[in-house]
């Protein structure tokens, strides 16, 4: 039997009130259906304003959907409580695309790493700092760092926090929402070799949110396609991307250009 998916989307339906007494309300996701395994990445495409990020809100209960389910390892989400959501929130952790407004600007490196932590209720005087130390030199940050604010770093350090941070609470997924398109182009591809390094081994599943389709060529094991709210094409990312069947997946590879983006050489 398949191992029990860790997020299985089924029929997503996000709408958000109209912006204006004269418009109509906008069906941001229009019956969307994903999943994602243990160790696994499924990379979700598709132009700006296609949906990805209200799935993305959406899949993380950020948002309730207004229907369809969100299972997390088999359990369904859209209807619990605030505070039983609370519970499982740690096991699926998102990292946002602008790496310094993740961050609060007035907490040190050290203490944003410590705050899930501290929230699980895991901290100790004696394991805490351990911890803290660990996960920035897992995610190759010098733990002198610690006592930085997030200003006083660059903005690949501060996506590496940013990263530690969601580590912090032993997440089962990441849900990436474009992670390095913010970051200069010079140092997205150690983020990205972070990434594919820090999921080697170890189970932990990506749902990775991205318009770049050379990048998503080297680091996505599925590819799913998205346009207008729906998915329009998936399957693994070598078929989805080499022999795409659907018209508007052939149109964003084409407008992609060719597969050489300084991200995607070097974590290829
Ligand atoms: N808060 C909101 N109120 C009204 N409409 C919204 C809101 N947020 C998003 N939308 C609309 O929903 C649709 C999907 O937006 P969404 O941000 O999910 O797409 P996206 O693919 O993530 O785009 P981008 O890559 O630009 O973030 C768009 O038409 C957008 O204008």
């Amino acid at each position: 039997m398949p191992p029990i998916p860790l997020l299985e989307v089924c029929d997503l339906v996000v709408r958000y009130p109209a912006r204006r007494r004269t418009a109509a309300p906008v069906t941001a996701v229009d019956g969307v259906s994903l999943a994602v395994a243990p160790g696994e990445t499924l990379a979700l495409v598709g132009e700006s304003g296609s949906g990805k990020s209200s799935t993305m809100a959406a899949a993380l209960m950020l948002r309730r959907p207004d229907a369809g389910s969100v299972r997390f390892e088999g359990r369904e989400l859209t209807g619990l409580p605030e505070a039983e959501l609370r519970a499982v929130r740690p096991a699926m952790q998102p990292v946002f695309q602008d790496p310094f407004g993740a961050l609060s600007p007035r907490l040190r490196v050290r203490d944003s790493v410590a705050e899930p932590i501290r929230a699980q209720g895991r901290w100790t005087r004696e394991e805490g700092p351990a911890e803290v130390e660990g996960l920035l030199r897992k995610v190759g940050l010098d733990p002198g760092l610690g006592g930085r604010l997030p200003g006083d770093l660059s903005g690949g350090q501060c996506q590496r926090v940013g990263i530690a941070r969601a580590l912090a609470s032993r997440p089962k997924l990441l849900i990436l929402d474009e992670p390095v398109s913010a970051l200069d182009p010079s140092v997205r591809a150690g983020v990205v070799n972070l990434l594919t390094g820090l999921q080697r081994g170890s189970g932990l599943g990506y749902l990775f949110i991205s318009h770049d389709l050379a990048l998503v060529r080297h680091v996505a094991h599925r590819v799913a396609v998205m346009r207008h709210g729906r998915i329009v094409e998936s399957g693994p990312a070598e078929q989805v991307l080499t022999e795409p069947e659907h018209p508007y997946t052939r149109l964003l590879l084409s407008a992609s250009g060719p597969m050489d983006t300084a991200a995607g050489k070097a974590a290829g």
